[in-house]
């Protein structure tokens, strides 16, 4: 694996973990083989969580990210960093994807579907797409003006009655500081956040939040895909991973990769962008090798 990346102002960094140390100043949870550069110096300790210590140094990474998304227009246009444009393709592309995976592991008996938005912004993703699928939706924005937004933009579809489709609880708390309610959801739905969140809170928000999801429930992970290692962008305190950089946090975080689809039609100087649908067991192998299909998936007729 490429692990070497580079950060928006040019500098290079020959791995993850050197990355980290200059960021939060302590280890973070790095790929294993991205671990070629120097091991990470341990901030040093002077028993205060002050700036110049790990802890002093993540806060600051945090609310770097934060006190940007707090300067940015509660608009699609603002959220989508004035690609609105691309709205209209990643609900398409989110619907495809989605779709058959709803069928597959819920099948065609009505249920009471519910979905996480997480990082939800002004509530695009769950107006657009989620209440088309899921009879409640809950949100996690740590931005305030965002999330007052998505109050506005989906009071149209809340309490409006049994078995609607509705936007249930709003919650402005960050993904490294949230735990979900336990056995709530089918879907986890993280779109374009995930990469404010350092390698170590990566693992421990996925790992808390696998206790959110229902029997069955699994995880959709669409994000921006470096095409090797890593870049750091220092304006929003975000980074965007490599498509192997993420399946190694995926294994450190005990989920399987259950399906995964680029998303098309975007314009061409933007990243790549793919959507894993991720899962808390291994899926079957069947003797020969080859991952046992769902019953109700497309299959060929023998006769
Ligand atoms: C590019 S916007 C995407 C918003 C929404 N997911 C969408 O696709 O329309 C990134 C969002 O991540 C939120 N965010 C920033 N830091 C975060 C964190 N630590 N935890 C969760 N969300 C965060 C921002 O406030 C913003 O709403």
């Amino acid at each position: 694996m490429d692990s070497a990346g580079f950060d928006s102002e040019g500098r290079e960094f020959s791995s993850a973990t050197e990355m980290w140390a200059a960021e939060i100043g302590a280890a973070t949870s790095a790929p294993a083989s991205a671990e070629v550069g120097p091991p990470a110096a341990a901030a040093p300790s002077n028993g205060e969580a002050g700036a110049g210590t790990g802890e002093g140094k993540r806060k600051e990474w945090y609310s770097k990210g934060i006190s940007y998304w707090q300067g940015v227009e509660a608009s699609t246009e603002g959220v989508l960093g004035g690609y609105g444009c691309v709205n209209d393709a990643d609900v398409k592309g989110s619907d495809a994807f989605l779709r058959p995976l709803l069928a597959e592991r819920f099948g065609a008996a009505k249920r009471h579907l519910v979905a996480l938005d997480c990082g939800s912004g002004i509530g695009r993703v769950t107006k657009n797409f989620l209440l088309r699928h899921f009879n409640e939706v809950d949100l996690v924005e740590p931005v305030s003006h965002f999330l007052e937004a998505a109050r506005e933009n989906l009071a149209g579809c809340m309490d409006v009655g049994q078995d609607t489709h509705k936007a249930a609880n709003f919650y402005c708390i960050p993904l490294q500081d949230f735990t979900p309610e336990e056995g709530r959801y089918d879907v986890i739905w993280i779109q374009w956040c995930i990469g404010q969140l350092t390698d170590d809170d990566f693992i421990s928000f996925f790992n808390r939040a696998k206790v959110g999801l229902k029997r069955d429930g699994f995880f959709v992970l669409k994000e921006n895909i470096a095409r090797n290692g890593f870049v750091l962008d220092k304006e929003d305190n975000s980074v965007t991973r490599s498509d192997a950089y993420f399946r190694e946090l995926f294994k450190k975080c005990g989920l399987y990769i259950h399906n995964i689809k680029n998303q098309k039609e975007l314009p061409e100087e933007l990243f790549a962008v793919k959507m894993y649908a991720l899962v808390t067991s291994e899926p079957k192998i069947k003797k020969s090798g080859k991952r046992r299909r769902p019953k109700n998936s497309p299959h060929v007729i023998r006769s």
